[in-house]
């Protein structure tokens, strides 16, 4: 058995992990990442990328089918799936070249190394059967996290139930399509396959779809996405069956009706989980939970209690977001290099964006986090919104959060039109610190969707001092 020392061991090279050894790396460490592959990250290869990738295809398929608002009449598009979904696989393969090929250099220079690793003790590790590296310092764990299928239809072991992990290796669009799971993925693969021509059901077991917490937002949304798919929440999956034309499917809807179908194909879309079990953290002395989580995170040093381990990524849970795991990386990477000599990483105001049409997006403080009592809330419905109306995209509503004590801005969850965009906005204001007062001076010009914000931000102010008692500052219109 080969033994080799290093300072800081990183294990998974995803996003978190190539992060992590490099902030290692920057603070003077001699650091590795050890990963099992598939290389490329999540991200590029079965996640952000190839999501995005499909939905602009499926824009592109609904903008045709839309010109007819306009008195431009192109007819139903044909969506060519082969065309669609080579597309979506070049321009994924192109992506995760850039970090084959950034993993292939690190590989060259000996800090990446081929296997998966376990614990043997607190700073051992076993990498397959023939290496074992030991960290001076500490090791990051950043293995990501992988998909959790329902018990039900994983059983199946049919090939048409398929996860996200699967879909973009379609070679056709299903007619009908049965999606479980209205998280982001659930909703965002969804209404995709919609636009690209399937007819597409959606049941979720709980209240909420694409994570949206406020409920006029929530309201918003389904009425928006019921457009194209159908929706039941608060549904139960009670039997399946794979069946020669497709699979069998009952469930039970929120009115406890039993309603079944067969459908051609199912995309489970219920949730990750961190891809911690086989790692043998207890030898490392992080004590688990029952779930196999670790009982000690510190969320701010991403250090396990006491121990010189450190989760970073989908690993830990917490943010399973592309950016909030590159700044893991470099928070725990930093750490384990100065370990024992840890401190909390400096992180930036939440922001979290589904890619769906319209986009919803959430902001700072979530809706179920404020004291409706103290905070208050200004809001604009896109559905006469100027800017929105020309471009027949009026549906959506933003709700934004203050303290009527501070003048704060704390947060905002919306569905709108270009909320990408919103959200940025929202989420640099809120991060520089920037009252209501002092964002309605900023520039809005007309006619734009930022209008709308303006809007919302008026209504708060007018919100917040309904609550304090104190006039509003002089109103600004705000536009058609
Ligand atoms: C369909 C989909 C769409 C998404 N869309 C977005 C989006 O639009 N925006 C966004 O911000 N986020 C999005 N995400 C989430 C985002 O992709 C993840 O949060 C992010 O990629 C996680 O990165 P990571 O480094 O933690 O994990 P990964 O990139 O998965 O890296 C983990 C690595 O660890 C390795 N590994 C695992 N176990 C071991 C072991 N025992 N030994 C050695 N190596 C091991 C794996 O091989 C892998 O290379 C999406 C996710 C999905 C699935
Ligand atoms: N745009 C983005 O940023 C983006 C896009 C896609 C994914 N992601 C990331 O990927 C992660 C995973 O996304 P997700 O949508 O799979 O998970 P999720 O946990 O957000 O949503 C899971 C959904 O599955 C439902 N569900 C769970 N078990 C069920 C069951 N047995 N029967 C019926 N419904 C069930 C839940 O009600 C919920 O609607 C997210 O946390 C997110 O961070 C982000």
């Amino acid at each position: 058995m080969r033994e080799q020392t290093v300072d800081v061991a990183v294990i998974g090279a995803g996003t978190a992990g190539l992060n992590a050894r490099r902030a290692a790396e920057k603070a003077g460490a001699h650091a590795v990442a050890i990963d099992s592959g598939p290389l490329g990250t999540t991200c590029a290869r079965v996640g952000c990328m190839p999501s995005k990738l499909l939905i602009a295809a499926a824009e592109a398929a609904h903008a045709v089918r839309e010109a007819r608002h306009f008195g431009v009449h192109a007819g139903e598009p044909r969506v060519v799936p082969g065309e669609v979904m080579g597309r979506v696989r070049r321009e994924r393969d192109r992506f995760v070249g850039f970090l084959l090929a950034e993993a292939r250099t690190l590989g060259e220079r000996g800090l990446l190394l081929d296997g998966r690793a376990r614990f043997v003790e607190p700073n051992l590790l076993a990498v397959g059967d023939a290496l074992r590296v030991r960290a001076r310092k500490a090791v990051v764990v950043a293995v990501g996290s992988a998909v959790r299928s329902p018990p039900l239809l994983a059983r199946l072991e049919s090939p048409r139930v398929i996860d996200s992990d699967r879909v973009f290796e379609l070679e056709a669009i299903p007619e009908r399509l049965l999606v479980v799971g209205a998280g982001p993925i659930g909703v965002e693969l969804g209404q995709a396959m919609a636009r690209l021509g399937a007819r597409v059901t959606v049941l979720c077991a709980d209240a909420k779809v694409a994570g949206i917490r406020d409920p006029a937002v929530l309201a918003s949304a389904k009425s928006a996405l019921a457009r194209e798919l159908t929706l039941h929440t608060r549904s139960t999956l009670e039997a399946a069956e794979a069946r020669a034309d497709g699979v069998w499917v009952r469930f039970r809807g929120e009115d406890g009706e039993v309603s079944e179908g067969t459908w051609p194909m199912v995309l489970t879309a219920t949730g990750r989980a961190p891809r911690l079990q086989g790692l043998e953290l207890e030898r490392a002395g992080v004590e688990l939970d029952d779930k196999g989580r670790p009982r000690e995170f510190d969320a701010a040093t991403l250090q396990c209690g006491e121990a010189p381990v450190f989760l970073a990524g989908d690993a830990s849970g917490l943010r399973p977001l592309l950016h909030e795991a590159i700044d893991d990386g470099q928070i725990a990477g930093r750490n384990a290099a100065a370990f024992p000599a840890v401190l909390p990483g400096e992180r930036r105001t939440p922001l979290a964006i589904v890619f769906t049409d319209p986009q919803v997006a959430f902001v700072g403080r979530r809706y179920d986090s404020l004291d409706l009592a103290t905070c208050s809330i200004g809001q604009v419905d896109f559905g006469d919104q100027g800017r929105a109306r020309v471009m027949a995209k009026n549906h959506g509503l933003l709700r934004v959060y203050g303290s009527p004590a501070t003048g704060a801005l704390l947060g905002a969850e919306l569905v709108a039109p270009a909320g990408e965009h919103l959200a940025h906005l929202l989420a640099w204001a809120i991060q520089s610190g920037l009252t209501v007062e002092e964002a309605l001076r900023l520039p809005f010009y007309h006619p734009v969707i930022e209008e709308g914000l303006r809007t919302a931000l008026l209504d708060l102010r007018s919100q917040m001092s309904a609550k304090t008692g104190s006039p509003s500052t002089s109103r600004t219109s705000s536009g058609p």
